[in-house]
This record gives structure tokens, C-alpha cells and sequence, in this order.
């Protein structure tokens, strides 16, 4: 029986299983840079892990093929990211150990949160360690890179810069203002397509990648940050195109929040709260309302929590 700590997964294998929390993020600031020939758009982002997680089991079956099953029945099927990365990992090294894979979502899907891309990334992390494959981290970030833009993060988490097409990352040390410490999410009740909102970006939402590189200076050096500090050059469209996200960012401010942003593409938003006292409070306001919200925190890229300055 062992039990490892690497990147944002905490792996524990027990004979023929293994068990991973694969974690979701946020971005903390995204600009778009502007769009590139083959259809992507240049982004510099800082994406942040947080505590909020899906359990994957991998479990050996004797058959040459990869199984699953999710709580979410509409992705119970072949579609699935963590089949994809299975997949690739038989594939590129011609294995035919077969797999049975068991998704616990808690992690909303479709909410600009990173979830499939996170379980992705942990699949492939997750059968690197547990079959002690011959793959490098070049190899393992080649695959996550074709599995995805946001899936190299995902193989080191915690507070990263995120560049290109969001897979050239460079770790930050994770290190937040104290008034950040406690986080609160709400996902208004509609799933966004990340497609649709890069393609109602227009060139004015578009930024040079001063607001991420001025707010991952400002955490390297321990300098004040003010949520007018943060920046999303997604945000605009997703207010004007999702009334249901606009409505939820006003009654995240009525509840007392003095902080919201959109994450990535949305519909998620996110506000920081210096105590757990205040981010209780708005939470409890929200979830009167009917709102999904949830009440968690930054970590490292070992999964622990971060360390804040003042
Ligand atoms: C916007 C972000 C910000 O972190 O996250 P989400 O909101 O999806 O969580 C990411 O860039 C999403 O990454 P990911 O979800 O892996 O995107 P992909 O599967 O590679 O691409 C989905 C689609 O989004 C668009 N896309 C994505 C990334 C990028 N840099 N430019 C794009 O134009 C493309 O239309 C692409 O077909
Ligand atoms: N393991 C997975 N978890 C969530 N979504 C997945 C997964 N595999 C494939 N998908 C597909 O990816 C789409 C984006 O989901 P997700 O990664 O949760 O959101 P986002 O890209 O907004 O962060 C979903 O609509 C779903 O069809």
C-alpha cells in the first residue's frame, strides 16, 4: 500500500486500485491576447488550484479495453476526458493492461472551472506513478497539451502563469494577499460553452497580458492587490450574453461581497473574503436565494493550503 503526494493529485493505491482527487481551478486574471491563425486565442492567465475535488478510482480488469462509469449520466461515455487520457497513455506505449474507471463529479461541469481538464490530467499523472511507466515530463505534457488547453496545468496546479493557448505554464509560488483567504464560489444554473465565448470575444476585449503579469509581479513580491487588480477579458461577453451570470454577479455584491469575478469562461464566479465569518455569511445570504455556492480556498501544488501575506 502507498501513498504519494505529486502535483495536485493525492494518489492512494491499495493492490488493483488507485484513488485521486483531481482538483478544480480558477483563473485569477485571463487576458486574451488576441486570436492566432489556427483558431485558438493567445492567452496569459493565472490559474490557482483550489479545494474543491473529484474522486477517480482506477481499478485493473483483465480485459484489453478502458471502462467507466460517472454520477453524471450524460458523461458516462467514450466522450469522457479521463477516457481520452487513458487512451493516449495505452496507446503511446502500446500497453493492453486494461482499465475500469469510476468519476465522482463534484466539481460542476461546463462552469469554467477546469473539471474534465483537471481529471485529464490526473489520469494521466495517476497511471504515470501508479504503473511506473516510461514516460517523461515532456512526454506527459505533450499528451495533456493535445488533450487540451488547460490540461498541462493541471499536472503541476497550485499558482501558475498560463501562456499560449493556456498550455506553456511557469509555477508560481503559491502565495495570496490575507483578504484572500477564503473563497466563495457561485455557479448560476447554466453551463457555458468555452467555444462560444472565445468566439464572442470582439477586439476590443482584448489586452496586452498586463493585467496577469502585473498581479503574478505583485504576489512575487509581497505587494498590496486590490480585487481592481483582477481581470477577465472574458467577462464582458459572458454578462451581456448570460443574464443568469449577470444577475448572480449582482447578488454576489447585494449579499455583501466587495469582490467578484467571472472564472475562465464561466458561468462560475469567484469572491475573496479575508475571514470565514464573512464568507459564511454571504454564503448563507446566496443559498437562500437558491444559488449553488461554495465555500473553499487556494492550495499549493502538493494540494495543501497556501501561505498568505499581509
Ligand atoms: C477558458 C479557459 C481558461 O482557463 O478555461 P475554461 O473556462 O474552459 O475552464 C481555457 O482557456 C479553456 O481551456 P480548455 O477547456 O482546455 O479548452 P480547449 O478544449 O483546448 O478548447 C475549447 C475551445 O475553446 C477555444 N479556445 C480555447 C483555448 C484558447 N486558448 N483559445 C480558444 O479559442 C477554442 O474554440 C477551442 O475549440
Ligand atoms: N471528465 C469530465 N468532466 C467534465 N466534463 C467533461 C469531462 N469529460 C468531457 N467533458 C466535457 O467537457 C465539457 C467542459 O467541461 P468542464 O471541463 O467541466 O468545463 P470548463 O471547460 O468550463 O472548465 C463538458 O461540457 C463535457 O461535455
Amino acid at each position: 500500500m502507498s501513498q504519494s503526494q505529486h502535483a495536485t493529485q493525492h494518489n492512494f493505491t491499495s493492490g488493483n486500485v488507485c484513488f485521486v482527487q483531481s482538483y478544480a481551478k480558477i483563473n485569477l486574471t485571463l487576458d486574451v491576447l488576441g486570436k492566432r491563425p489556427d483558431g485558438y486565442h493567445e492567452l496569459a492567465t493565472l490559474m490557482q488550484t483550489i479545494d474543491l475535488y473529484d474522486t477517480i478510482c482506477l481499478s485493473r480488469i483483465d480485459e484489453d479495453r478502458v471502462d467507466m462509469v460517472c454520477n453524471v449520466p450524460e458523461l458516462s461515455n467514450e466522450n469522457n476526458l479521463v477516457i481520452h487520457a487513458a487512451q493516449a497513455i495505452r496507446q503511446k506505449l502500446g500497453l493492453r493492461q486494461g482499465l475500469a474507471i469510476e468519476l465522482h463529479k463534484r466539481i460542476p461541469v461546463a462552469a469554467g472551472l477546469g473539471g474534465g481538464s483537471s481529471n485529464a490530467a490526473a489520469v494521466l499523472q495517476a497511471l504515470q506513478q501508479w504503473w511506473q511507466l516510461p514516460l517523461s515530463q515532456d512526454d506527459l505534457w505533450q499528451m495533456a497539451a493535445d488533450l487540451g488547453s488547460d490540461v498541462p496545468f493541471f499536472l503541476t496546479g497550485g499558482l501558475a502563469l498560463c501562456e499560449g493557448r493556456g498550455e506553456k505554464i511557469v509555477p508560481q509560488v503559491a502565495n495570496l494577499p490575507e483578504a484572500w483567504r477564503w473563497l466563495l464560489l457561485v455557479k448560476p444554473a447554466i453551463g457555458v460553452s468555452t467555444a462560444t465565448v472565445f468566439r464572442q470575444l470582439t477586439a476590443s476585449d482584448y489586452s496586452t497580458g498586463s493585467w496577469s503579469r502585473a498581479v503574478q509581479a505583485a504576489l512575487q513580491n509581497q505587494q498590496p492587490l486590490f480585487s481592481s487588480d483582477l481581470h477577465n477579458c472574458l467577462e464582458r461577453g459572458v454578462l451581456e450574453q448570460y443574464a443568469e451570470v449577470a444577475q448572480a454577479r449582482a447578488a454576489v455584491l447585494h449579499a455583501g461581497a466587495s469582490n467578484v469575478r467571472l472564472s475562465g469562461s464561466g458561468p462560475s464566479l469567484f469572491s475573496f473574503f479575508p475571514t470565514l465569518t464573512e464568507a459564511a455569511l454571504v454564503q448563507h445570504q446566496l443559498q437562500t436565494q437558491g444559488y449553488e455556492v461554495y465555500l473553499t480556498r487556494a492550495l499549493t501544488t502538493d494540494g495543501s493550503p497556501i501561505h498568505f501575506f499581509h
